[in-house]
């Protein structure tokens, strides 16, 4: 299919033809003619960045933006549908869970794009007509495999939507022979297919952007939902995003870019998962930056407190809301006291977030919102915190960078060879998101897993018990986990000979990869590629 410069390479079936018709094809091509060179040399600054922190640069609080810091402003006030966001659940686009979401009681639902979708075609488009039928308040299913039907309730909660990265791209679609940016793509056909529905309603196009590393980002956002508002004829302000800290370098520019973005931010978000990765994956080179098992790495650690209370503090001072992260357990049905554990650490971070000031958190399944629920209603009797400036808090350059504290132990090793593994699998099968023992695993979390084994075997790390992590050793453990992974049933299980080989790739390379999500879609286009043949 192909319309002026923009061509899609993907088959359209009729069910896809309306997302992409011709009218909002050209919106997208026109973002990324306009955006898309500018996003490749955001791009390239992130390696810049890289080369200096790998040659012992420390990220800092900007010296030319210390006025953005110092000066008095403040964000637009948040629309009346985003003012209490207490409990928001999120999960990936797939229509059951849309609904279940929309119905689950949470304040608000961040239908998922980025961390919890594999982005295959059929994932990417169907969520656009899943997420257009609910935004038109017709959404409806039934699941063929037991006669299940759902429908929307009449009071659901808030949508947002979270496009992917700026790193990605969407290669099915090309705007002057290029693969189109997957962010701007995502972005661009939901807005154009439902701002006006969702205004009807009362409430209005709003967005999660993930993944940014530099304000220049942020501004690069603000410039492509300005050039969109009035391509749209929408009224300045009338989209409103929610941004992700979840790199060690936004961390220092909270306040430049909720400037940037000042028109139509409404908060940002403790995106703890891939902050972690991000802070493994920039100081992975350096052997004074090794950090212990991935379960020792929690939000009780000084760097990742640190990081949540300046997010507060910097929020609550530009009028923004401070939203919380996300708990990795989830409910476990086949043992009572197994749940009760879980729960018992849902609740510990939760109370955590409410009681730093945190205005709302992230729950990964609906039947953890009673616990959120209950212990945000406790702490916040209004709608949020905004007034909570936590004045008390000084957060330093240092506080941000102080290591965590922990053992690295063979458990540790094999665990994040297993759950590597596992998610890798799921992930090519085109399953961005799966319960592993017990814990919500996607993109985010498995990243941490490999990059951490990357780092231990770059290091010669030492295991607890005096070994050193080399490559006979990992070696040695990635096969036998293999082995024992052959025997066992799992999400993805006909793909795990490639997961094996990707994520060999992934930890022993002498390279590290940016992102694991970029070659496991080169992996996931082979298919589609075979398929169609
Ligand atoms: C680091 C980050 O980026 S966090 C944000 C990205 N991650 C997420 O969004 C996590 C989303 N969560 C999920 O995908 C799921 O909860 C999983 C994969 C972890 C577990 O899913 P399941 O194994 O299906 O859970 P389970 O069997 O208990 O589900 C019970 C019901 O709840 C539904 N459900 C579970 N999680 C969700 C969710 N997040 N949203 C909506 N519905 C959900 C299931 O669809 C199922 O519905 P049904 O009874 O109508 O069939
Ligand atoms: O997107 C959320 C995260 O924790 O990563
Ligand atoms: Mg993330």
């Amino acid at each position: 299919m192909q319309h002026a410069d923009i061509t899609v390479t993907a088959t359209v079936s009729p069910d896809f033809a309306d997302i992409l018709g011709s009218d909002a094809l050209s919106f997208v091509a026109e973002v990324e003619r306009k955006f898309g060179a500018r996003r490749r040399e955001l791009m390239a600054a992130r390696e810049a960045v890289q080369k200096k922190l790998d040659g012992g640069d420390l990220p800092l609080f900007l010296p030319e933006t210390a006025d953005i810091r110092r000066q008095n402003w403040k964000v637009r006030p948040a629309p009346s549908p985003l003012l209490k966001r207490a409990v928001e659940i999120t999960g990936p686009v797939d229509r059951k869970m849309v609904i279940n979401a929309l119905n689950s009681g949470a304040d608000c639902f961040m239908a998922d794009f980025e961390d919890s979708s594999t982005p295959t075609w059929e994932n990417m488009i169907q969520g656009q007509v899943n997420l257009r039928d609910a935004a038109h308040g017709t959404i409806s299913y039934v699941n063929p495999a037991n006669g299940k039907a759902y429908a929307l309730n009449a009071d659901h909660a808030v949508l947002l939507v979270r496009p992917r990265g700026l790193h990605m791209v969407e290669k099915h679609v090309l705007v002057g022979g290029r693969p189109v940016s997957a962010g701007f793509f995502d972005f661009a056909l939901f807005l154009w297919h439902n701002a006006e529905a969702l205004l009807k309603k009362g409430d209005g196009p709003y967005f999660y952007l993930p993944k940014m590393e530099h304000y220049l980002e942020a501004r690069l956002w603000e410039e492509v939902i300005a050039f969109a508002e009035d391509h749209m004829g929408l009224k300045r302000g009338t989209v409103r995003v929610t941004v992700l800290i979840e790199t060690i370098t936004a961390a220092f520019q909270m306040d430049e870019i909720l400037y940037e973005l000042r028109d139509h931010i409404v908060g940002l978000n403790c995106g703890r998962w891939d902050y972690i990765f991000n802070f493994i994956k920039r100081f992975a080179r350096r052997p004074d930056f090794v950090l212990p098992d991935r379960g020792a790495v929690g939000m009780d650690q000084h760097f990742l407190k640190s990081y949540s209370q300046l997010l507060i503090q910097t929020c609550h001072k530009r009028g923004a809301h401070a939203m919380g992260g996300m708990a990795a357990q989830i409910p476990i049905k086949t043992d009572e006291a197994l749940n009760a554990a879980a729960v018992a650490k849902v609740r510990t971070d939760k109370e955590r977030e409410a009681l730093s000031g945190h205005d709302g958190t992230w729950v990964a399944h609906p039947g953890l919102i009673p616990v959120a629920r209950e212990v945000f209603d406790a702490v916040m009797p209004g709608q949020n915190q905004l007034s909570n400036l936590r004045e008390d808090v000084s957060v330093t350059a240092e506080d941000l960078l102080t290591l965590p504290k922990g053992a690295i132990t063979e458990a540790g090793v094999r665990s994040n060879i297993n759950v590597g593994l596992l998610y890798i699998a799921a992930w090519l099968s085109g399953m961005g998101c799966v319960p592993i023992h017990n814990l919500m695993e996607d993109a985010a979390t498995a990243e941490i897993s490999r990059t951490q084994l990357w780092q231990w075997r770059t290091h010669g790390a030492k295991l607890s018990d005096g070994r050193t992590i080399d490559d006979a050793l990992l070696g040695a453990m990635i096969d036998e986990e293999v082995t024992k992974l052959e025997g066992e049933t799992f999400i993805g299980r006909d793909y795990l000979a490639d997961a094996v080989a990707l994520f060999t790739c992934l930890v022993m390379d002498d390279e590290l990869e940016e992102f694991l999500t970029r070659p496991a879609y080169e992996l996931v286009m082979d298919y589609e590629f075979a398929d169609a043949a």
